[in-house]
Parts: structure tokens; C-alpha cells; sequence
């Protein structure tokens, strides 16, 4: 397995263009933490140019935080282009177990099988029909409770499931790899998880999906440590943390991620 840095220094070296059907909280600070990592960012929602876009981007990340049937059309139509093409999308099940919507239409994104789903531990047990105890969006379950969840759902798509909290969890269904990186503060800024995700999708560029996702948590977490260190609270944490993401190097992540089997 290479070092994580190597992910990262891939990344800034392709500056892959990334397709992002995300929600109206997160559209911001999604674009803008591709672009502080090295990425090229495109919110390209619509269905008239969901598919075609898929067509030219290098990844997708698909987001189900504020659904309406015309982005859920775009998101399976732009989906449907990246399996076709054999190129990684991202699934995160915002907030899935609030209505039958919801988890209708995660469930027909899980059935098209995403590289990854990244969630917390309520979305992650929810898309397994398990028991969760989410508030909205928020996360009410322990990422260990969720573990069990995500390899049933690894294995059930055949791809990589990641549960993030105070230590994320990875699993390829198999293998499981625990990323320590991180601070409480990421989740007192709001959708910074969806910011993530999208982050997870970059990564994934012609990479093998368990390592790159590791990868980018630890990236994601090492920029929350620096950013947290000195922060006054969520608000100045927000603007450190962006700078923190742009000025990572491939040599400081190798040093700073804290990732175990
Ligand atoms: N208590 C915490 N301590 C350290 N890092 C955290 C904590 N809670 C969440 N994180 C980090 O915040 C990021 C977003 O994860 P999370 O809050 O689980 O997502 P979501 O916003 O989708 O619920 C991840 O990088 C995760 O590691
Ligand atoms: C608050 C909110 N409401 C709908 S989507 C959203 C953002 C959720 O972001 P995250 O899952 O990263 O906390
Ligand atoms: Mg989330």
C-alpha cells in the first residue's frame, strides 16, 4: 500500500475535473475544499446536463441532503454514465432514515453500487434497515455500532463503505482500516461531512478505492487538527481549515495521518 501523501500529490498533479450533485447547505464548502485540496469542482445538478457532463468529469459525488425528483433523476442518470465509463462515484445518504423518500432513492443509488458510501454511523445503520438513532442529519449512534452496518453493506455492494466520527471507519468488506485524524470542532460546521465526501470522489482518480478513501480521511483529519489548534470556535475553524487543506503537503500527511488496520 502506498503512503497516503503519495494520494494526495497524485490528486494536485491530475487536478481531476469533478462532477458534485450536492446538496443547497453543502454546495459551497464542497467546491471550495476540492479546490483547496487540488481538485476542479463543477456543481452540475440539472438533469438536461447531468449525463453529459459524466460524460467528460473524472469522478461524480451524489449527495441526497435536500432531494427533490428532478437532481434525483440527475443523480442516476450522471451515476449510470460513471458505471458505464468505469469511473468512481461517491454516494453520501444525507440524512436517509428522515423520510420513505429518502430512503427510496438511496436505496436505488446503493443498487447502482457507488466506489464508496460515506456516512455517519445512523445513515450508515439506516441504509442497512438496522435500528438508528439520527437527529435530522446529525449522527445519534457510536461509529462502532455502525461497523457491523458497513461491512454488511460493503459486502453487499461489493465496493467501500466508510463511517466517519470521532475515528472513521473504512471497509472494503474484508479488510477494515481505522483513520485516528480529526477534531471536534468538524462537526460544528455544517456540512462539512458532505465537503467530505466529495473530497473522498477526488481521490479515488484511477486509485484503488480502500486506500484513496483512507487517504483523504486522514487528509480531511489532519486539516481539522491544524485547523482546530488556535481556532476561537466553528467560524474561524471554517477559514483555518481551508487553508489548512491547500497547505498540506504530500510529506506532512505521511508524517500526521494516524491509520490503523
Ligand atoms: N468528535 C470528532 N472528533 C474528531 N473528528 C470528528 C469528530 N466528529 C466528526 N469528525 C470528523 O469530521 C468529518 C465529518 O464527519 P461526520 O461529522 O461524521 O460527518 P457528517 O457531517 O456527515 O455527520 C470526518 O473527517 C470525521 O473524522
Ligand atoms: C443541515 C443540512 N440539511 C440538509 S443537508 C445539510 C447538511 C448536512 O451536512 P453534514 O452531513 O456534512 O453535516
Ligand atoms: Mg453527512
Amino acid at each position: 500500500m502506498e503512503q497516503p501523501g503519495y494520494y494526495l500529490a497524485t490528486l494536485r498533479a491530475n487536478a481531476p475535473l469533478m462532477q458534485n450533485i450536492t446538496n443547497k447547505v453543502a454546495q459551497n464548502i464542497a467546491a471550495n475544499v476540492q479546490l483547496a485540496a487540488g481538485a476542479s469542482p463543477a456543481m452540475v445538478d440539472n438533469r438536461a446536463e447531468s449525463a453529459p457532463f459524466a460524460q467528460l468529469a473524472d469522478a461524480l459525488s451524489i449527495n441526497i441532503g435536500t432531494p427533490d425528483p428532478e437532481t434525483a433523476g440527475a443523480m442516476m442518470d450522471a451515476a449510470q454514465v460513471m458505471n458505464d465509463r468505469g469511473c468512481p462515484w461517491v454516494l453520501d445518504p444525507v440524512g436517509v432514515g428522515i423520510t420513505g423518500y429518502r430512503r427510496d432513492l438511496a436505496a436505488r443509488l446503493v443498487a447502482l453500487r457507488p466506489t464508496v458510501i460515506r456516512g455517519n454511523a445512523s445513515e450508515i445503520l439506516t441504509l442497512v434497515g438496522a435500528e438508528a438513532a439520527a437527529s435530522g442529519v446529525d449522527s445519534g449512534d457510536t461509529v462502532e455500532a455502525a461497523e457491523g452496518a458497513a461491512r454488511e453493506l460493503a459486502l453487499r455492494t461489493g465496493k467501500v463503505v466508510a463511517v466517519t466520527g470521532p475515528v472513521d471507519h473504512v471497509t472494503d468488506g474484508t479488510r477494515a482500516i481505522l483513520v485516528e485524524n480529526g477534531h471536534p470542532l468538524m462537526p460544528k460546521v455544517t456540512a462539512l461531512g458532505c465537503a467530505l465526501s466529495a473530497l473522498v470522489a477526488a481521490f479515488l482518480v484511477r486509485q484503488p478505492p480502500l486506500e484513496a478513501t483512507v487517504a483523504a480521511l486522514a487528509y480531511y483529519g489532519l486539516a481539522g487538527e491544524r485547523a482546530g489548534a488556535g481556532a476561537a470556535g466553528p467560524g474561524s475553524f471554517q477559514v483555518r481549515f481551508l487553508d489548512a487543506l491547500h497547505a498540506i503537503t504530500p510529506e506532512d500527511l505521511n508524517a500526521g495521518a494516524k491509520v490503523r488496520a
